[in-house]
């Protein structure tokens, strides 16, 4: 182990009940990187150390983001605590407009907001106790100056282009720029795609599980504004409710600026910003899955979740209430498929 300066310390991680293994690191060009990515194979997370994807970043602190990001408005989350919970707008809207009957309702857990980078960065330096936790995330476009675009296109994108098609991935849909204050955290979620998590600036602590521990995650239904998320509160898990998530073995790993770390597709994800660790600043590059070659079985775990997704959207369609999905699925199986 080098002798350099451990740069943070395991008192800045939040502590979890739940059993963790470490994520395996290994240089860009070692051959197991692909091997562990090999989505016939594998498909694990990994990190990828010393690649050059986002070294044309290294130079990007507050400042020089201030200075070149343009004056832009910038999509900005607020929230009352540290968790950072997704949400989809467009279900949220579907509730409100009472698509799914009027005894559903629901309360956003973060504000998004409209801000420029200045004043984004003025809150985050006079952050005190009390005030509401800040969460920049907006996707790189034209929006942002011309230094911040020459930065982007020198991107390592022959390493990016090249995972792309030795792994047989969709199109690149989303480069999201993060920058989160010390101690955010974005809740356990899984996302539809493929995502190559460049760390550019502070320190993350990332905790992954496989799709395969669905039934640990108890994830929101579908139709619900949390889809995708799981309805397991890290923080005080509700054992009576959740008894699975006793169960669930994660993976965990702390990484730092230089590392990216695969994220498979349909693999949940926790992911948090060092407590005492200042802010910190990820790109992520997100890919569609690619064409399904030839369905091969047994099917994959990650597959027959996309199955119960389409089998809970279909009868939420049909039965529109979402108070009667549950039962008839209950009466469907219980009893029927032991
Ligand atoms: C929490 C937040 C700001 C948010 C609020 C409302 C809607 C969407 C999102 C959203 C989407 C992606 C991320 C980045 C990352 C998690 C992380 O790095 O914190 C992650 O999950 C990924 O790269 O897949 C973070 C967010
Ligand atoms: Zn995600």
């Amino acid at each position: 182990m080098s002798n350099e300066k451990k740069q943070w310390d395991p008192s800045q991680l939040r502590k979890y009940d739940i059993s963790l293994e470490q994520i395996p690191r290994y240089d860009y060009c070692d051959p197991r990187v692909d091997e562990i990515m090999d989505e016939n194979v594998r498909q694990k997370p990994v990190i990828i150390q010393n690649s050059n994807v986002v070294a044309s970043a290294k130079k990007w602190n507050l400042d020089y983001l201030e200075k070149y990001m343009g004056n832009g408005d910038y999509t900005v989350f607020l929230s009352r605590n540290h968790k950072f919970k997704y949400y989809d707008d467009k279900k949220v809207a579907k509730i409100n407009n009472g698509d799914m009957g009027k005894n559903v309702e629901f309360t956003q857990p973060t504000k998004k907001v409209d801000m420029k980078l200045p004043e984004f960065l003025k809150r985050l330096k006079e952050w005190k106790r009390g005030d509401d936790r800040l969460y920049l995330q907006q996707g790189l476009n034209n929006t942002v100056g011309p230094e911040i675009v020459r930065d982007f296109l020198n991107f390592d994108w022959d390493f990016c282009n090249g995972k792309q098609t030795k792994h047989n991935w969709g199109p690149l849909t989303y480069n999201l720029l993060l920058i989160a204050m010390e101690g955010n955290v974005t809740p356990c979620h899984y996302d539809e795609q493929q995502n190559l998590f460049a760390q550019i600036y502070g320190y993350k602590r990332c905790i992954l599980f496989p799709p395969s521990q669905f039934e640990c995650l108890y994830p929101y239904p579908v139709y619900h504004p949390h889809d995708r998320q799981s309805m397991v509160d890290f923080d005080r898990p509700d054992y009576s409710k959740f008894p699975k998530f006793k169960e669930a073995k994660g993976y965990e790993a702390v990484i730092g600026p230089g590392d990216v770390l695969y994220i498979p597709i349909y693999w949940w994800h926790h992911i948090e910003s060092l407590m005492r660790g200042g802010h910190t600043i990820t790109v992520n590059f997100w890919y569609k899955d690619g064409p399904n070659s030839s369905i091969s079985y047994p099917l994959k775990d990650y597959q027959k979740v996309a199955i119960m997704r389409n089998i809970e959207k279909m009868l939420q369609d049909v039965l529109k209430d979402p108070r009667e999905v549950g039962p008839l699925l209950r009466t469907m199986v219980l009893g029927r498929f032991t």
